[in-house]
């Protein structure tokens, strides 16, 4: 099966049409206050009109109100969230629209293997299950996590778990030997892509996306 890319925290359009040329399955955009690539609602409605069928878009929030979420939804219709906080099962689902669920690796409640697949499995109604390291940023900061924690909950994944995304200092020269040893449904890719924060390359995106046409898992069978 081929692996999915997810290219993540875009502010310009320019690099919006790269990342579509290039290849990208799903672009996201992050609402974060916080984060460099922060985005305001209608600048994101402008953004995601230059995206066309077939590429998805996501909006990442980090512990929102449920009135943002409202807000980005009218606004930008997105193809899917992202909660990349501390999100309850309850709030991700209070939106009755599809979401993806990230976790950070190493955090104190998410230590474990064990842990790890306890607290992922309340998020069965995810549409992914995105692992990220554990950062005071939250995401974005192109730190790699603990690769023995994911193999042991790579080990516990069940077919009828939502698929793996693969985040977190994903970059050119370590996406391959990633993809070989966690066979993720899909990675998700930021700083790697980018000359600053919000600042993406079109030369680095398209780099990526020939690394991964390399890929054995982007073959098929015959
Ligand atoms: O991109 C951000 O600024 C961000 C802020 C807060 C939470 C998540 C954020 N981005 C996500 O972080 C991961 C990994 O990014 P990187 O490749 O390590 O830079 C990815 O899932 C982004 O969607």
């Amino acid at each position: 099966m081929r692996t999915r890319v997810k290219m993540c925290g875009f502010t310009r359009i320019e690099d919006i049409d790269a990342a579509v040329q290039a290849g990208a399955d799903a672009l996201g955009f992050v609402f974060y206050p916080k984060s460099q690539r922060y985005l305001r609602p209608e600048q994101a409605r402008l953004l995601a009109q230059h995206v066309p069928a077939f590429v998805q878009t996501v909006a990442l929030f980090v512990n929102p109100t449920p009135a943002f979420v409202q807000t980005v939804i009218q606004q930008m219709q997105p193809d899917l969230l992202q909660f990349h906080g501390e999100e309850s099962v309850a709030f991700c689902e209070s939106f009755a629209y599809p979401y993806i669920r990230a976790f950070r690796v190493g955090a104190p409640d998410l230590d474990t293997p064990t842990k790890i697949v306890q607290h992922c499995r309340r998020y069965a109604s995810a549409k992914g299950w995105l692992f990220d390291s554990y950062t005071s940023a939250y995401g974005g900061s192109g730190v790699r996590f603990d690769d023995d924690l994911l193999e042991a909950l790579h080990a516990q994944h069940r077919p009828q778990d939502p698929p793996l995304i693969l985040a977190g200092g994903i970059r050119h020269h370590n996406v391959l030997a990633q993809i070989q040893r966690h066979h993720p449904f899909a990675v998700d890719v930021s700083s790697a892509i980018e000359d600053a924060p919000g600042i993406k390359n079109a030369e680095k995106i398209q780099q990526f996306m020939r690394i991964m046409n390399q890929s054995p898992f982007q073959q098929s069978d015959e």
